[in-house]
């Protein structure tokens, strides 16, 4: 569950001010954001993580207002909770595609059962890949492995930037089918910000900046 109040936003005192629209998801809806470029959707993405603070309004995950957590707290609340999905792989180039889903859990520190990574490599067709180290993959598996990456340690938000603008249209469908799949098997809300109205059917909440 997510929602935002009157959410306010600058980069710098003198620079030009964000005010969002409110956001209100219940238990494993999805929304799609959408708007030109340069009008704020990372913004408002790295509002939610928690990457960036807000001037004014609030942010409420699962009923904890994130704006009231430590700087530490936020961190471990953001570690537990979020799942965020870029656009570039952000894996560890010298891990093998278990060993970054190992440390991704390792970081999480959420006791989570021990069958989740190979359960997901089998899911996301990893398995043959598993021992292999990320300069090795193919972009396909490479798009896999973030997703995984995003989901592996059961967030309960997974926030995903741009996941389909590079892609062509077989390989945008099939990204997006394992987005919207992997945010239902967690139950987790899935928030999807891009400039791709190829993907605009797949969602039934779109909000427009
Ligand atoms: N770190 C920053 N410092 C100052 N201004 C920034 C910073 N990051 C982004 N901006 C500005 O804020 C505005 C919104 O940027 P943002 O990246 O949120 O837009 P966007 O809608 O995601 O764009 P795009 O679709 O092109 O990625 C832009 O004018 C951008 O130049």
């Amino acid at each position: 569950m997510i929602r935002t109040n009157n959410l306010a936003f600058k980069y710098d005192r003198n620079g030009a001010g964000f005010n969002f629209p409110d956001i209100s998801l219940g238990p494993k809806e999805n929304l799609l954001i959408l708007g030109k470029s340069g009008i704020g959707k990372t913004t408002l993405l790295h509002l939610l993580a928690g990457l960036l603070s807000p001037i004014d309004g609030s942010i409420e995950i699962d009923g904890i207002p994130t704006q009231t957590l430590s700087n530490r707290g936020l961190d471990r609340f953001r570690g537990q909770n979020i799942g965020l999905v870029f656009q570039k792989s952000h894996a560890i180039r010298s891990l093998s595609v278990t060993e970054n889903l190992q440390a991704r859990l390792f970081f999480a520190k959420k006791a989570i059962s021990r069958t989740v990574i190979p359960d997901l490599l089998e899911h996301l067709d990893l398995t043959d890949c598993k021992n292999q180290k990320i300069a090795t993959l193919s972009e396909g598996q490479l798009q896999r492995l973030g997703i995984a990456m995003s989901v592996v340690h059961q967030p309960k938000i997974i926030l995903a930037d741009e996941p389909t603008s590079s892609l062509d249209d077989e390989n945008c469908n099939s990204v997006m089918e394992l987005l919207i799949h992997q945010a239902k098997a967690n139950n987790a809300n899935l928030i999807v910000i891009t400039h791709d109205h190829r993907i605009k059917p797949l969602f039934t909440n779109t909000l427009m900046l």
